[in-house]
């Protein structure tokens, strides 16, 4: 998968002639409901012997704009480039939402869009809006316009994926479980354990574990408390850790014997949900 800034690619359309199904959003968390929209759009590219681009933010419009409440992100920019090239998807193009950016109408948008490459179609969840405020374009709108910027291109909507209560599965309900600590409904709308990207933090050895300070985390943090977990190595590797989570620091408690501080390379930590086995 190749992954490109969004202004850069705009101004240097190299992909200006390839066939493409695009999908555009935030993705945060990459929970159930995105993955049927990603799965959708590669499916349809490749269906067509087309390729498939993600068009996805490095903040979060809508905090950006003030209609969510901030939040820290739920992924990191390496765990969403590590899901999308495992799913299949050709092309991540990453958008700096700036105060510029955010001024942009929905068809000012679509048309810089449709400029770098052939906009076969577009696969877009139920409440899907791209624009400013004002002017903002739902799938319906979106189809209007792409009937003018890009003739014959089709917008596919699948419907809603829902938890076991009927509720639709959305990254705000994941951030509010997570400081819930609910962590299998949590995982149930994940499909996996929540993951914490390790790679950029500093650590410290201490007698018990592994000490990081929440402070420098990126990524929210569930609720206080004792957490089973999994810790990935840099080889890729898991081993079987306790974690406890406080207000200040978060710390990692081998279950089996102690590490060798010189050889220990984290990459991730993985929070498991009782009961669950992975
Ligand atoms: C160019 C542009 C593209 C946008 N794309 C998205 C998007 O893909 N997903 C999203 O959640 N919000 C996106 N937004 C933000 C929404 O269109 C909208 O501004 C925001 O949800 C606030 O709208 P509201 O006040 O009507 O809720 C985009 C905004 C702009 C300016
Ligand atoms: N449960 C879902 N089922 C199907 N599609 C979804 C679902 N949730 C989001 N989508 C679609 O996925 C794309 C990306 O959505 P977005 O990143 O805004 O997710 P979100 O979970 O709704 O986020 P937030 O809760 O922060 O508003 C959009 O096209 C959206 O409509």
């Amino acid at each position: 998968m190749k992954r490109y800034d969004f202004m850069h690619l705009s101004a240097h359309p190299v992909l200006w002639q390839v066939p493409m199904v695009v999908s555009i959003g935030v993705f945060d968390g990459i929970h159930r409901g995105h993955l049927t929209i990603l799965d959708r759009t590669i499916s349809f590219a490749k269906e067509n012997g087309w390729e498939s681009m993600v068009i996805t933010f490095d903040k979060n419009p809508k905090m950006v704009t003030k209609s969510q409440p901030y939040h820290s992100k739920l992924t990191t920019e390496a765990q969403m480039q590590e899901i999308l090239a495992n799913l299949g998807v050709n092309h991540m193009v990453v958008i700096d939402f700036s105060a510029d950016f955010s001024k942009l109408t929905a068809e000012e948008f679509l048309a810089l869009v449709c400029a770098f490459c052939q906009v076969k179609a577009m696969v877009v969840g139920e409440d899907f809006r791209c624009g400013a405020p004002a002017s903002s374009a739902g799938p319906v709108q979106l189809q209007e316009h792409l009937n003018r910027l890009s003739p014959g291109a089709i917008v596919e909507v699948p419907p809603f994926v829902r938890t076991d209560k009927r509720e639709v599965v959305s990254s705000t309900l994941v951030r509010k479980k997570l400081l819930e600590g609910a962590l299998e409904e949590i995982q149930g709308m994940l499909g996996r354990p929540y993951e914490l990207d390790l790679v950029a933090y500093p650590s410290k050895f201490t007698e018990d574990g592994l000490l990081y300070r929440t402070a420098s985390f990126m990524q929210l943090l569930p609720m206080a408390g004792v957490y089973d977990a999994y810790l990935t190595l840099s080889d890729d590797t898991k081993v079987p850790v306790k974690t406890i989570i406080g207000n200040e620091d978060l710390l990692i408690i081998p279950k089996v014997g102690m590490w060798d501080r010189k050889l220990l390379r984290t990459k991730r930590l993985g929070l498991i949900a009782k009961g669950s086995s992975s």
